[in-house]
């Protein structure tokens, strides 16, 4: 099954995975305090202005550190309002919701997380039709495509790597990279997996 781009969060650890069938020449790098998607080498040029962008920030706040992920460039004023004190809800909500959907063939969805110091979790979406924004308990999924609402989901991961890594080998077709994180003792970690 495609599903696109996808974030899996729940309470400690979480990860954002790229599935791409028409983008398939990216990775995810480390630049300053963000990992980011963008071109190989080898990729041909676009001007989709959707394929490229920071996917996860740790950011401090009020309340401690944060991380915030997800697929485009809201994961920027979702980082910058939870620096200056915005609950994760409210951070979620109105970045979303002023950006709204991606404007291309497919009303591709916003999708995003985040994972606070104090054990809070959230995942949130907004789809042509919908903003949704949820506090979890357990692992939850959301998905661009198919599973467009976040649902309940098996993931073991107990650490940034594992994430990362888990995310990438999950069966939904067209991975392209990963990015995990966790929160330990230490503050959060963060992980990249680029496959092969
Ligand atoms: N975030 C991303 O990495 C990303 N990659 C592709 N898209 C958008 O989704 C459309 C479909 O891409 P695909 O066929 O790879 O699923 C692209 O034309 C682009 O507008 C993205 N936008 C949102 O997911």
């Amino acid at each position: 099954m495609y599903v696109g781009r996808f974030v899996v969060v729940g309470p400690d650890v979480g990860a954002y995975r790229v599935s791409s069938r028409s983008f398939p020449n990216r990775k995810i790098t480390t630049r300053k305090d963000a990992l980011t998607v963008g071109p190989t080498d080898d990729a041909p040029e676009t001007d989709n202005p959707y394929v490229a962008y920071n996917c996860l920030r740790v950011v401090e706040t009020p309340a401690g550190e944060v991380a915030a992920f997800g697929n485009g460039s809201h994961v920027d004023p979702i980082a910058e309002k939870l620096e200056r004190g915005y609950p994760a809800r409210d951070a979620l909500a109105t970045s979303l919701l002023a950006l709204d959907y991606e404007k291309d063939d497919y009303d591709t969805p916003r999708i995003a997380a985040t994972i606070g110091t104090d054990g809070e979790a959230l995942i949130a979406t907004v789809r042509k039709d919908a903003l949704v924004v949820e506090t979890v308990e357990e692992p939850t999924l959301v998905a661009t495509y198919e599973t467009d609402a976040p649902e309940s989901f098996e993931f073991e991961a107990a650490s940034a790597e594992e994430a990362a890594s888990e995310a990438y080998d999950l069966e939904f077709e067209h991975a392209v990279c990963a990015a995990g994180v966790a929160r330990t003792d230490d503050g959060f970690e963060t992980a990249i997996e680029n496959g092969e």
